[in-house]
């Protein structure tokens, strides 16, 4: 519906290169899309100005910047050669080089009009941001954010003192009419179908008057460690965050009314968009290395490590980063995927290329992800002579023979990668719309073909 939406060509087929032998390369994976986003609110809510270093600069995240500019929050894009920056903790100069966004905080304004496209984290995250807007914030988005779950964060914020007109959608598009202020308070609320919830409500909870404590009633959460990475994060911008995982009361999170500092935060790469790559040192019993891997982290992705060795790789993490090993043997896999929900495509992928059958269990709200991701995997991977099954809460893959064909993507990056994943192995395979991988990952073709050796070939589409 905009113009950076206009830059995503969907009719195009990208013809996913077969890999000629093993895989051997190191591949540069960029800025989290979660930590990206997450540290643009923070900075945008605190009290001074800040730092992003090495920033995501994709779809999603250039959402998100716009709609704070858009609240009146300076962005500043900056080249920096790392010797002029002050590092985050621990991030040496050359960490810091290259791309950095100065954010110069405001207190946030209206009127405003939000583009969340289809990311999840603008959408989720932004109307608390909104709420304590002093003036009117209109959300709109792509046709497939009006069929994401919102009413979480509707619900709660209206609990804790906002107004909000969603003509009773509970979901976009909607209007939030700020006052400058939000009481806060104590609210329930189920997030059982996105974690983004707890998150939304956390992230500008210390801006809240009286902060918030936040109860999850439902029967399941997914995706905990994107909420860990939200307190972490939090806690890094001087919260007070009391969190079930630090001996507190289960699904309960408390955060203290307070300011934010302007920190200096140098991005993590996006440890789930190195899934694909990783795949590819998996299926080709090859071996990739992923620069930058943190030692700790928060990122869903980390738990790649140990799922594709199960598989029948193997990892070691060393100054380099992580080097990952395929073994030329790929095995199938029974495991609860639900903390690590953003994964599955690509876990699915390779469990369609193993030597024996897998169940992926826990993930029955990818039917609200950018796609019915369910539903989308297996019609796709059946497509090319797949036996996917959708259980009730998961997937059950007994690998067959493949042959090519066009695999649709219905606009969601991941199940654009996890064809590239097939297409190594299967000759034949055709992307539709791979662009639509520029949601998190820019340049998706080029980084692929870079792996390969290969040359880049047609069809690949602008991305972001
Ligand atoms: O908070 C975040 O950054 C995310 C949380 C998860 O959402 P859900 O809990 O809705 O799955 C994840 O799937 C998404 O890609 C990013
Ligand atoms: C579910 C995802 O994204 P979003 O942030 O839009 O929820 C994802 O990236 O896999």
């Amino acid at each position: 519906m905009t113009d950076q939406r206009a830059a995503f060509a969907t009719d195009s087929l990208w013809p996913a290169p077969t890999a000629g032998g093993p895989v051997d390369a190191t591949v540069t994976v960029p800025g989290s899309k979660s930590v990206t986003n997450r540290a643009l609110v923070l900075a945008a809510l605190a009290s001074e100005p800040g730092w992003l270093r090495r920033p995501l600069r994709s779809r999603d995240t250039l959402l998100m910047a716009e709609a704070l500019r858009a609240m009146g929050v300076e962005i500043e894009e900056r080249i920096t050669s790392g010797t002029g920056a002050t590092p985050a903790a621990g991030a040496s100069a050359a960490h810091t080089a290259g791309e950095s966004w100065r954010v110069i905080p405001a207190l946030p304004h209206g009127p405003a009009t939000v583009d969340v496209g289809n990311a999840g984290t603008v959408m989720r995250f932004l109307p608390p941001v909104a709420a304590l807007a002093d003036g009117t914030v209109r959300f709109d988005g792509d046709p497939r954010s009006y069929e994401r779950p919102l009413h979480g964060v509707i619900d709660a914020l209206r609990t804790l003192g906002a107004r909000i007109e969603d003509e009773g959608r509970g979901a976009l598009p909607l209007t939030v009419h700020g006052t400058g202020s939000l009481a806060g308070g104590t609210v329930e609320v189920d997030a059982s179908s996105s974690s983004q919830f707890v998150s939304a409500l956390l992230l500008s909870a210390p801006r809240f008057n009286q902060g918030v404590q936040v109860r999850h009633t439902g029967r399941t959460l997914p995706s905990l460690p994107h909420i860990r990475m939200t307190v972490d994060m939090l806690r890094l911008a001087g919260a007070q965050v009391d969190a079930p995982e630090d001996g507190g009361e289960a699904n309960v999170w408390r955060v203290t009314p307070g300011a934010l500092l302007g920190r200096d935060v140098t991005i993590e790469p996006d440890l789930s968009n190195a899934q694909p790559f990783l795949a590819a040192a998996l299926v080709t019993g090859g071996r990739v290395t992923i620069p930058d891997w943190p030692e700790h982290t928060t990122q869903p992705g980390d738990a790649l490590r140990e799922i594709f060795s199960a598989m029948g790789g193997s990892w070691t993490l060393d100054e380099r980063g992580l080097t990952f090993t395929g073994s030329g043997r790929v095995h199938g896999i029974d495991i609860d995927l639900g903390e690590v929900g953003e994964l599955t495509p690509g876990i699915a992928a390779v469990a369609a290329l193993a030597d024996g059958p897998s169940v992926l269990r826990g993930v029955g709200h990818l039917r609200l992800h950018e796609t019915d991701r369910l539903a989308a995997l297996v019609k796709e991977i059946n497509g090319l002579g797949g036996d996917v099954t959708e259980t009730e809460d998961g997937l059950r893959i007994s690998p067959r023979p493949l042959h090519g064909g066009v695999f649709h993507t219905y606009d969601d990056h991941r199940l654009a990668t996890a064809a590239a994943v097939l297409g190594l192995s299967v000759e034949g395979v055709e992307v539709e719309n791979v662009a639509t991988t520029g949601k998190t990952l820019p340049d998706f073709p080029g980084l692929w073909h870079g792996m390969l050796g290969s040359p880049a070939g047609a069809g690949a589409g602008e991305s972001v």
